[in-house]
């Protein structure tokens, strides 16, 4: 195997001789446990850290490396490494970090395409798709959406399925797919090119292993990792994250997903609702809320049929989140610098007091 086969590029080459890197070996993350790391390289897979220094520069979560990140590396031992650099990020696809709130996670960098995967059978909820598109087109990377285990329901009953999300997510491919009779995974093989990497996106038991599976045309076994102290399997922490297909497409299985809340940078927001957004130029108001306002194109447009009451009802709901984030990192920072200003006064008083 190559790096060229994991996805290197030669634009993070020349990044690497510029920033005088070539001494290091490079390698690309495949996954990441309590900031221990798989790194795999042409030839090797290591059990990486972050050296110090790096720890020490980290201002937030998203400056330590995640699965997808190309790494600059030494080797101290056998099978052991030291991740010295993160190299620049083509694509970052993030949420809001379930519980902290104003903080933000990486689910998987350096993603060219990701597939939003939904079952069919009781899963199916439009409002979850345009959350993960809005992730998605946020961040730049190409969105599918897939519909799973098409072998539980009836053929009338798919396509009424189909049209519905299309006549929501109309800029989207989708394609119905069962992991079961095999149905449509040789089309979605045929769109995978060599080289480039593709993410899954879905919540727990939508299908995506089995995808990943039948994608390999090999049985890749999760690791569940079992936590000591309770001997309980804890919930779906894959191993090894990212996987090379014989196809040449680089598939990298997220953990399903309960919560995905947006983050600040949800610009996506605007892509996603497209349709919605471009209506505000005719309301009344430059500052309206698309809420209570008279003249509101956008609630005219949902009242005459125009616009989907349940995708504008979720476009609110979404861009009520984004803000909410926004207010509370910047709440977060107000109190970083008063306590900052605290230390600084009481180290002051503490010199002029000489105790
Ligand atoms: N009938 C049917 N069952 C499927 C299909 N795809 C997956 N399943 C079943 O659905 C269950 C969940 O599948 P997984 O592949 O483990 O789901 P997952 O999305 O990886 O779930 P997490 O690992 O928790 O994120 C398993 O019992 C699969 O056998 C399908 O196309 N048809
Ligand atoms: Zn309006």
């Amino acid at each position: 195997m190559t790096l060229e086969d994991l996805g290197y590029s030669v634009d993070l080459e020349s990044y690497r001789k510029e920033q005088g890197l070539a001494s290091l070996g490079i390698g690309r993350v495949i996954s990441e446990h309590k900031e221990r790391y798989v790194v795999k390289t042409a030839d090797h897979e290591y059990d990486a850290e972050i050296i110090g220094s790096l720890r020490f520069l980290a201002q937030q979560r998203s400056d330590f490396p995640a699965v997808g990140d190309w790494v600059a590396m030494a080797e101290f031992d056998d099978n052991k490494a030291l991740i010295h650099a993160v190299l620049p990020r083509k694509t970052m696809i993030e949420r809001q970090a379930v519980g902290k709130q104003g903080e933000k996670q990486i689910i998987a960098t350096n993603i060219d395409f990701a597939f939003i995967v939904q079952a069919v059978d009781r899963d199916l909820n439009i409002n979850r798709m345009e959350r993960y598109l809005t992730i998605c087109n946020t961040s730049g990377v190409n969105p599918l959406i897939i519909l799973n285990k098409t072998d539980l329901i009836a053929d009338h009953e798919l396509t009424a399925l189909i049209a519905n999300v299309q006549s929501r997510i109309r800029q989207v491919p989708v394609l119905a797919i069962s992991n079961e009779t095999l149905s449509g995974i040789d089309v979605l093989k045929a769109q995978m090119l060599k080289g480039k990497t593709y993410c899954l996106l879905g919540s727990s038991g939508v299908g995506k292993s089995t995808l990943l599976n039948n994608l390999s045309g090999r049985q890749i076994m999760k690791t569940i990792a079992i936590s000591a102290s309770t001997h309980k399997g804890r919930h779906a922490t894959s191993h090894r994250e990212l996987f090379v297909l014989d196809s040449g497409g680089i598939l990298i299985d997220t953990p399903g997903m309960r919560e995905v809340g947006l983050t600040d940078a949800a610009t996506g927001l605007e892509m996603t609702f497209e349709n919605i957004v471009q209506l505000a130029r005719d309301c009344r108001f430059k500052d309206c809320t698309h809420t209570t306002e008279t003249g509101c194109a956008i609630v005219a447009a949902v009242e005459n049929g125009e616009i989907d009451q349940a995708s504008y009802e979720n476009y609110l709901k979404m861009a009520r989140e984004r803000e909410h984030f926004e207010s509370t990192t910047a709440e977060r920072r107000m109190k970083d610098k008063e306590f900052g200003k605290m230390i600084k006064n009481f180290k002051k008083n503490r010199k002029s007091n000489k105790y």
